[in-house]
């Protein structure tokens, strides 16, 4: 089957966008993941799909899949690129939308200076939402996000570390680091993005404070592996950062591909995220049936 695409990225998070408004392309994960690949497909973080409202009061859907095929809840450098794809390809001419996504509406809109700002919707910290199984621990701080002590193996030499744990609809867990760039993203991110009392896996945050408005973060997505940026992941630490008392509202986060700048005025609000959306190219390829 050959198919149409779009090569985007938000911050260095890249993305393959697929339009099936106006009809769908029924792909299997096996698909996703072809397109995803960076030697034999076209190769991303992760497959955006733009589909039609699903209903009153939203004006289009939008589908995310992992680079591993999984589909997922939310992608917030995606929610970027989205709103850019279809004001580009002549889908709206809406400067502000809101668009139905598996883990509720969001509503991005275009900013003076270009940039993209997203109603990410609010912070959720119910264990059982994230899913998080807490069962038998206690958290080491006085927060909603815990913090909580998790060991990274069964030996008795196994790293622990302290997460902050929420979800942004998608799951995420954070650990204050003294310095990202010698952060053991690599050794610990699939340690804790399998860990078991995350069953449906969790993205790894390792944040680094700068002051209260400014942080470095790196993050291993769940699906995906590390990525250069990650939006809802942006959103998860400065929530969790502002939760633990290290950081106010607005912060720039600092990630190794572009600036994200977050913003949240507490529980039961939304957070709001800022940053770049960027075309690459077009493109047409031919997929395995
Ligand atoms: N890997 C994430 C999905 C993409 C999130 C990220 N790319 C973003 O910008 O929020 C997950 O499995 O929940």
């Amino acid at each position: 089957m050959r198919i149409r695409f779009t090569k985007m990225h938000g911050a260095g998070n890249d993305f393959v966008v697929l339009d099936e408004t106006r009809g769908r392309l029924g792909l299997r994960e096996d698909q996703y993941r072809f397109l995803a690949d960076r030697h034999f497909g076209v190769g991303a973080d992760q497959i955006l799909t733009v589909r039609p409202s699903t209903g009153p009061g939203v004006d289009f859907e939008y589908v995310i899949h992992n680079a591993d095929g999984g589909e997922v809840e939310q992608c917030g450098n995606g929610a970027r690129c989205f709103f850019q794809y279809v004001r580009e390809h002549g889908l709206t001419d809406r400067s502000e939308l809101r668009v139905h996504t598996a883990a509720g509406v969001i509503a991005p809109s275009m900013g003076a200076d270009g940039r993209v700002t997203v109603d990410m919707g609010p912070p959720r910290f119910d264990a059982a939402q994230v899913p998080f199984d807490a069962a038998g621990l206690s958290p080491q701080g006085a927060s909603p996000v815990g913090p909580w002590k998790l060991a990274l193996g069964t030996e008795a030499d196994s790293p622990t570390v302290e997460l902050a744990v929420l979800s942004m609809g998608n799951p995420h867990a954070v650990q204050r680091v003294d310095d990202v760039d010698t952060a053991p993203v690599a050794a610990q991110g699939p340690l804790i993005e399998h860990h078991p009392r995350f069953p449906n896996r969790v993205n790894a945050g390792f944040l680094q404070v700068l002051d209260r408005h400014r942080v470095k973060l790196r993050v291993h997505e769940r699906g995906a592996g590390e990525t250069l940026a990650c939006g809802t992941g942006a959103c998860a630490a400065v929530v969790g950062g502002i939760q633990q008392g290290w950081l106010d509202s607005p912060v720039d986060v600092q990630t190794r591909g572009g600036v994200l700048s977050i913003a949240w005025d507490g529980v039961g609000q939304s957070v709001r995220m800022t940053g770049p959306a960027q075309t690459v190219f077009e493109g047409e390829i031919e997929i395995p049936e």
